[in-house]
Order: C-alpha cells, then structure tokens, then sequence
C-alpha cells in the first residue's frame, strides 16, 4: 500500500488542537487516507530484498462504514474528527486559517511580478531566494502578453523565464474554474501550453522541473475534490436479493482520482505509445513534449484541434531543432498552431535595429485576449538571426516547404506580437563568467593516456563529449578495465538505458559520462566538475552548449579541450568565431606520471582487443544453432558435423591458450593499478624525505589519492599563464563561418 498524505490529510495531522476539534468528517480514497509507515526495530531487518514484507502501514482514526447501495453492500472510510457533521468545519478550512503566502517578505525580489502565490510558495521551497537576470527581463514582458525570443547563457535558469508566466496563466485561470461538486467534477482539461524541446532527456528534464514547482500547491477549499467515498468490493456475506443480478459490486471501479488543477506531461520518443495517449488522455494543462508528439498526432484529431486552441508554445533550444533534422515534423506541429484568419501574407515591416529604443518600443505591444503566445529560448542565437527575425517576423509564410534554417523555422512561428520582444544577455565570447577553460595539445593517440591523467588528477563528476557512438563504444571497456565509473549516452541506447545512465552519473560523484552532442544541450545535472571535449566540436554553438554542463547557475567549473594535430586549426577557427582575444590556456601536465598511465592504458587496450576477439568467435561459433534453434529448423547433417569439427581439440587448445594470455594481462593490469603512482622527486620508503615531502599534505588531507606527491587540486587552479593571440591569425578566424554554425 502507498503512502500517500493528500495535502489536507497532512494539514489535518499538523492542525492545532482547536482545528482538530472543529473538523468534521471526510470521506477519503483508501490511497489517500493518512497512511503512516510502522516503525520496528532494526533487528528486525531481513535485508535479502525481504524488507517490502516489513513495510507495514497504519492509519488512524478512520472509521469503516459498510453501507447498503443500490450497487450493492459497500465500505466506506471516514476519516473521523471529534465532532459530528453538524456542528463542524470542513477539515480544509483549516487552509483558509493558514497565512497566506507573504511573497513582499519572504521573496521581496520576486514580490514585483505578482506571480501566483502558489508559484511564490514553489519558488521559495526550492530556495529561489532572487530571479536571474533572463528571468528578471523577460517575467513582466510575458505576464503582459509579450511573444519573446530570449538569449542567455548556458544555466541561466531560461526554463522557469518560460514556465513561470505559463504556470502563472494556467493557475490563474484554474482559479476562475467552477469548483468541484458530486454533480461536477472537473472536466477533462485542454491542451494549453507546448514546450518543444531537441533531446528526450531535455523534455523530460523540463517536465520535472515545472513539476517541481506545481507539486508544492495546495489546492484552497473549493478546489477540493467532492467528498467522495471509495467503494471497495464487497465484503460482507448477506448480499441483498434485491441487488442479485443488477451491477455487480464486486466489479464496481473505484472512482478515477480527479485530475490535479494543472500538469505537465512529457512525451518523449521510446516510451509506449499506449502510455503517451492515456497520459494525453489524462489531460494535461501544460506539457514537454518532442517529435514523438507528431506520431501522436497524427491518429489523434481531438489532439490535433486542442493545438489549434493553444495559448503558449514554446521553442526550447530552438537552433538545435533545425539541426536535429526534424523539420518535417516539427513544421508540421507548428503548422497546426496557425491561425486561418492570420494565414495570409503580410508585407515586411521596414527593418528595425535592436538597439535600446527597440526594447521600448517592444514591451508596448503584446498578444490579443486570448491568442496564442510565443517563447523561443536558447543559449545561442546568432546577431544576424535576431535582426532577420525583427525584420521578417510579420511575414507570415505562404511557401509549405519545410524549414531548413533557424531563419525559415522562426519565420513558421505564428508571432501573434506584432513586435517580439528580443532579450539577449549572451556572455561576451560565448562562455559563463563562472567557467574556467583549458586545453591538452598532444598526438591523437595520446588522448586516452590525457583524459585518464585528468580522471585522476582532478577527480569529479565529469562529463566527456565524443563525436561518435564507436568513441564511447572503444573507450568504454578501457575506462572499466582501468576501474573508473563510465556510463555511455548517446542515441543508439534504449530511452530508459539513457535514463539509468543518466541517473547513475547523477548519483556517483566521482563518475564519467561518456555521451555524443545529445547530451550537450540542456541537460541540468547541477553538480557537473567538468566537461571535456575528447574531439574538438565542429561548431561554436556546441562547444558553448557542451561547456554549459558545467559551471551552472552561479557555480564553478572546467572545460577541457583535447587537441589532436589535426583539429589544432579547428580550435583556432573556434576562438575566432567567439570574437575570443586570448588563447585558452594549457592544462599542465605531470608527463613523468602520463608515461605510466600509457603502459596501463596500453595493457588495457591488449585485453580489450583479445576479449573482444574471443566474443567474436564466440559469437561465430553459436549464431548458426542458434538462428536455426530461433527459427526452429534442423541443420542438415553435415553442416551440422562440420560445426562439430570446429569445436575440434586444436581449436578447443587455442581458445585455452586465448584465455590464460588474456588472465595473464588482466593479472598484470591489475598489480599495475595496485601500484600507487608517485610524482618525481617523492620517497615513498621515507615519506618525510625525498624533494617533495608528502606527509603534511596527507596530515592536512590535502593529497592527492590517485598520485601520491601531487596535492589534491581543482582542475583549473593550476592553469598555465594566457597567451594574447596574434592579430594576423584573428584574421584567419573570421573568415571561418563554422561548420554550419549559426
Ligand atoms: N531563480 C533561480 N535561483 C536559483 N536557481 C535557479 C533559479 N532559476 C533556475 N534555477 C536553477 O538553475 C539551474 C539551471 O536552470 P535551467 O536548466 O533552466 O538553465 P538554462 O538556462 O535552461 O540552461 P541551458 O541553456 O543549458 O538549457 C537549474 O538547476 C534550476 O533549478
């Protein structure tokens, strides 16, 4: 049985004596009665995944009724109170006598919006003490209406600049509903808002960050769902003869939980079809979703009409979505939220610059009652779209054809604000003031022994970016051979693998996520150390995203490139089109120790390949009985002997022989990695001698575990001096556009 306190269970237990006093009975679901978990000793402690037996619940004061119905003989739980019905108060009364929310003193900077107190509530559980600047620009532009198209930097909070004017809007209007009664509830709710994010993880991440805010609120009295007894199949022996043969009570539903006032769904590809639509059935006010939407779509028409009726869409990372390659679909979403009556072509305004008066004039205007709002958000969005966007954005479209640029994806948006307010708060050069950069130039086969020095060097969380799927695939086994925690992401893992791999670098401070682009863009793990470009990124724009992993909403953090010979003009090209005037400064490096750590990585690749060998003749060796037992056919006698054959004794010797090699590299990786690694110049026989003395480091805690002489530090503490560029070679840079960087 669950444990679930419904919000005015938990108000009943915490009221005072007095209000306890004045409450009067209420009917509840058994889920929804004040369930408590039952403590018992710990000896009682069965471990073996026995322990679910022993969670044991209780309730108190809940009277069980049996009653006579027409459906037949029913429980009925009552949630009891001191007093009879007559002379009580409803329970939920007791919210009406808690304060309300007092946002001008306990969020004084957030007291200006005049957000929904509930939001406030939300706000302030989640210690949003003040709002960031993207939020701060953009909070009154979208409570008034404005369409915006926001740029700041990577963990600038850019979700809640979206999602608190919807949220607002949502809570705002769920007020003005007809409350709850038997005769009543509420009906199913519409579709309102649609977030459309590149990545499965980013929807989902949006949906739980909204979520977070709305699972604070507290529904006032009216809000209340009716009081409504559950009815639980009978128990009792004396069915009445006057029930024999109409509805079986046995079978009679419990009655479906009410929906809550707003909520936010994700629907993400990977999930099962049937538990997107019965989300969507459910109804959600608001929700994340991404392309599997439009399959969604396509077979719903109600669906399909309610985005007709949208009041908020938004665009998340909107220039990753034109890179995703899914215009088809996502012209296709957005072609739904047009207007008939809008649909024809308008002249292009004159064009205007985005200077100060600019941002006057925009907060003048804003959407009609009613009409669709626009919010297009994301870290990087090139001066030149801005203008276009200014210049193009009343043109509406005519051409059906689907978008190829962020230009033509813009221009599909239905802006109903004549002017869309634009707030751009990019950093200069692309990069958080909280961030610190470094790169390793050395050969391309060298960059295993480098990202490994930097595991141990600087232990954390880090999160490693390849270009391809075959990088994370060779470097996975390695870095598990050379015992350090990596999980893979990238798009060929099943969506709830990607999860869990997720989760587990989330959970596990010293760990390496090893992930192509699909995790570069939004992806909110608060406690990323570091970010490391094992290849160089092909654009500007990934290598801020990437870099925006780290160094999140205030914190700190570090970003590595390491740079083959070959991608050294490729960074330079980079810097360039980050209009950057300073070279990124070099990462040092202990090389005494980096030659050790190759003869490791070095064994590590031997085992690796024999392994991998192994599995292959394995897998050679059993795949034809095993397709032929799959497809359940018998194979012909002599093919059959000729498969024997192989599993003669020369072969059977050879793969022993394959065995005790490869548990003799094991055995010698392993008493390598025993080994402490010391620094040059460190007696580990006398540790108060030698050129380096490392006992008061380890007194002061202040060692470094891995390598032992070296003092624990933070990446990027130890950086080597900048280099200013030279001016022939910004030259270079600006002619460089990127590869299709915007
Ligand atoms: N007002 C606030 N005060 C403190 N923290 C906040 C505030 N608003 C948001 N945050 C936190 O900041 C972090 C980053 O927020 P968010 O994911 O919205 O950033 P973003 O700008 O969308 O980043 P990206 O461009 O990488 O997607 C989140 O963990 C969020 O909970």
């Amino acid at each position: 049985m669950p444990t679930i306190l419904k919000s005015s269970a938990k108000r009943k237990s915490k009221a005072s004596p007095v209000s306890r006093k004045r409450a009067k009975t209420v009917h509840r679901t058994a889920d929804d009665l004040p369930w408590k978990t039952v403590s018992r000793p710990r000896e009682s402690d069965l471990g073996n995944g026995l322990d679910g037996l022993l969670e044991l619940e209780e309730v108190d004061d809940v009277q069980v009724v049996y009653e006579e119905t027409d459906a037949g003989r029913v429980i009925r739980f009552k949630v009891a109170g001191k007093e009879d019905e007559e002379n009580s108060t409803r329970v939920e009364e007791s919210v009406l006598e808690e304060p309300p929310f007092d946002t001008e003193t306990l969020l004084p900077n957030w007291h200006s919006f005049n957000l929904h107190p509930q939001l406030c509530r939300a706000l302030y559980s989640q210690k949003f003490a003040s709002p960031t600047p993207i939020q701060s620009q953009t909070l009154p532009l979208a409570l008034k209406g404005k369409d915006i198209v926001g740029v700041a930097e990577t963990g600038s909070g850019k979700t809640l600049a979206y999602g608190l004017p919807i949220l607002h809007y949502l809570l705002t209007q769920a007020a003005s509903l007809p409350s709850f009664s038997n005769s009543n509830p509420r009906p199913r709710r519409d579709l309102r808002a649609l977030i459309l994010a590149p990545t499965r993880e980013l929807a989902l991440q949006v949906s739980s960050h909204l979520n977070a805010c709305l699972n604070q609120i507290q529904l006032p009295p009216s809000e209340q769902p009716p009081e409504e007894d559950i009815i639980l199949p009978n128990v009792g022996k004396g069915k009445s003869k006057k029930n024999k043969g109409k509805a079986n009570a046995d079978k009679v539903p419990v009655k479906p939980k009410l929906p809550p006032l707003v909520s936010v769904a994700a629907i993400v590809g990977g999930m099962s079809a049937q538990k997107q639509r019965r989300i969507l059935a459910r109804g959600a006010h608001s929700r994340c979703d991404s392309w599997a939407l439009w399959d969604i779509l396509q077979e719903d028409d109600d669906l399909a009409n309610q985005i007709e009726r949208l009041r908020f869409i938004v665009l998340d990372e909107a220039d990753r979505m034109i890179e995703a390659g899914h215009f088809v679909e996502l012209d296709n979403i957005l072609r739904l939220t047009l207007r008939q009556s809008k649909d024809d072509e308008i002249e292009p305004e004159p064009e205007v610059g985005l200077d100060a008066t600019e941002a006057e004039e925009d907060s003048k205007e804003g959407i009609r009652d009613g009409e669709l709002q626009t919010f297009v958000f994301s870290a990087t969005f090139s001066k030149d779209l801005q203008k276009n966007l200014k210049k193009h954005v009343r043109l509406r479209r005519k051409n059906d054809k689907p978008s190829s640029t962020l230009d033509d994806l813009l221009m599909k948006l239905d802006f109903r604000d004549p002017k869309p307010a634009v707030v751009d708060l990019s950093p200069v050069g692309g990069v958080v003031a909280t961030l610190r950069e470094s790169k390793i130039e050395c050969l391309g086969n060298d960059k295993d022994a480098y990202l490994y020095y930097f595991l141990l060097r600087y232990p954390g969380r880090s999160l490693v970016f390849l270009s391809s799927i075959d990088g994370i695939r060779r470097l996975l086994p390695l870095m598990d051979l050379l015992g350090i925690a990596a999980f893979p992401l990238h798009s060929q893992l099943e969506q709830r693998q990607r999860l869990k791999n997720l989760d587990r670098f989330k959970s596990t401070p010293r760990s390496v996520l090893l992930a192509t682009d699909v995790a570069a863009r939004g992806l909110d793990v608060p406690a990323v150390d570091h970010v490391v470009h094992y290849q160089v990124p092909r654009t500007a724009d990934t290598y801020v995203h990437r870099n925006g992993r780290t160094a999140r909403a205030m914190r700190r953090g570090f970003s590595l490139l390491i740079v083959g010979p070959d991608e050294r003009k490729l960074v330079r090209a980079l810097m360039g089109s980050l209009t950057r005037q300073e070279e990124i400064p070099e990462m040092p490096v202990e090389l005494y120790l980096l030659d050790k750590l190759k003869t490791r990585i070095q064994l590590a690749r031997q085992i690796d390949v024999a392994q991998h060998r192994m599995r292959k003749e394995k897998h050679d060796r059993n795949w034809l009985k095993e397709a032929a037992e799959a497809m359940e056919i018998e194979l012909d006698s002599d093919l059959a002997s000729e498969l024997e054959d192989e599993e003669d004794v020369p072969s059977k010797r050879k793969r022993k022989d394959a065995d005790a090699k490869t548990g003799a590299l094991k055995a010698e990786l392993k008493q390598l990695l025993a080994q402490p690694l010391v620094a040059r110049g460190v007696s580990t026989r006398y540790i108060t001698s030698g050129t380096t003395s490392i006992v008061d480091d380890i007194l002061a805690g202040e060692h470094n575990e891995a390598m032992v002489g070296l003092k624990r530090a933070e990446a990027g503490s130890d950086l080597v001096a900048v280099k200013k560029r030279k001016p022939n070679v910004k030259d270079e840079f600006e002619e460089w556009t990127g590869f299709g960087a915007s």
